[in-house]
């Protein structure tokens, strides 16, 4: 069966014979953001990635009219540990040109949220201003995530490497990755299930000075608490934010106590 997945990756790989000829894109603000990992370890608050989501492949369009940089600037003021941009355009009508956009307005970390298979999008994240870039595990190969982990490090960037199920998870410890992000949603059925993040907790080497993230169907307070009891540091959210009408009040509602665990 042919998953999103696949099809999204199928569709990268004809993206990146054209990036490999575009112009790349240059953040105007350099500064020297906040490590994402040091804000999230050992923090006794539940803290919040809040991402630029104009639309999925699950929700089809969720705020198509969006202001990246505006959006972002309410996240800071509510908070937010980092800013997430979705920067795929066939499928989140996301862009660099979103990320630059909001790397010139905020001073947080900056993740670029994309299905990322090749260097040169790592070059065109950390160009546009991205401080910190995904790695999907279902995505790569075992071989190919080490390069491309080894080569963002090597530029100064932070990794945050997602996984969604234990396999996963072991190959994820098996990198010295610090940020690890367990994504609730099956990419192949977009079922959400905020118990995955409970399962993989429950293997989770937490004395290892890592972080859990908690990514994908983060809705309100109450599943907040629920995936800090869990002992991740940190959630993802997207559409509860995008659809919001005060995503200021919702995302301050989302950082709820946690306990720290032991790392
Ligand atoms: O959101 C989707 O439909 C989706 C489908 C296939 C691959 C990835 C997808 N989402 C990317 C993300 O990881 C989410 O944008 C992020 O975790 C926030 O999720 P949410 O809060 O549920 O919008």
């Amino acid at each position: 069966m042919t998953t999103i997945l696949d099809k999204i990756l199928k569709e990268k790989e004809t993206l990146i014979n054209q990036m490999i000829h575009e112009t790349i894109p240059v953040c105007k603000k350099r500064l020297k953001r906040p490590s994402l990992f040091d804000r999230l370890f050992q923090n006794n608050k539940l803290q919040v990635i809040a991402e630029i989501k104009r639309a999925s492949p699950s929700k089809g369009l969720i705020q198509g009219i969006v202001d990246p940089a505006k959006q972002a600037l309410v996240y800071q003021e509510a908070g937010a540990a980092a800013i997430s941009v979705l920067t795929d355009s066939p499928f989140f009508q996301g862009s660099f040109k979103d990320l630059q956009a909001v790397a010139e307005t905020v001073d947080l970390p900056i993740l670029c949220k994309d299905f990322i298979i090749h260097k040169v999008q790592i070059d065109f994240a950390k160009s546009a201003g991205a401080s910190v870039v995904l790695l999907i595990v279902a995505a790569l190969s075992k071989e190919k995530i080490k390069e491309l982990y080894t080569y963002a490090i090597a530029k100064g960037l932070e990794v945050l490497v997602e996984v969604h199920n234990i396999q996963e998870l072991e190959v994820a410890l098996q990198l010295d990755t610090k940020l690890i992000g367990v994504n609730n949603r099956d990419l192949r059925t977009f079922q959400v299930d905020l118990s995955h993040t409970g399962e993989l907790a429950s293997n989770f080497p937490f004395n290892e000075g890592r972080v859990l993230i908690s990514e994908s169907g983060i809705c309100n307070n109450v599943d907040a608490i629920q995936v800090a009891k869990y002992g991740a540091s940190a959630v993802l959210v997207g559409e509860a934010l995008m659809r919001s009408d005060d995503p200021y009040k919702t995302l301050r509602t989302l950082q709820v106590e946690r306990e720290v665990m032991v790392q």
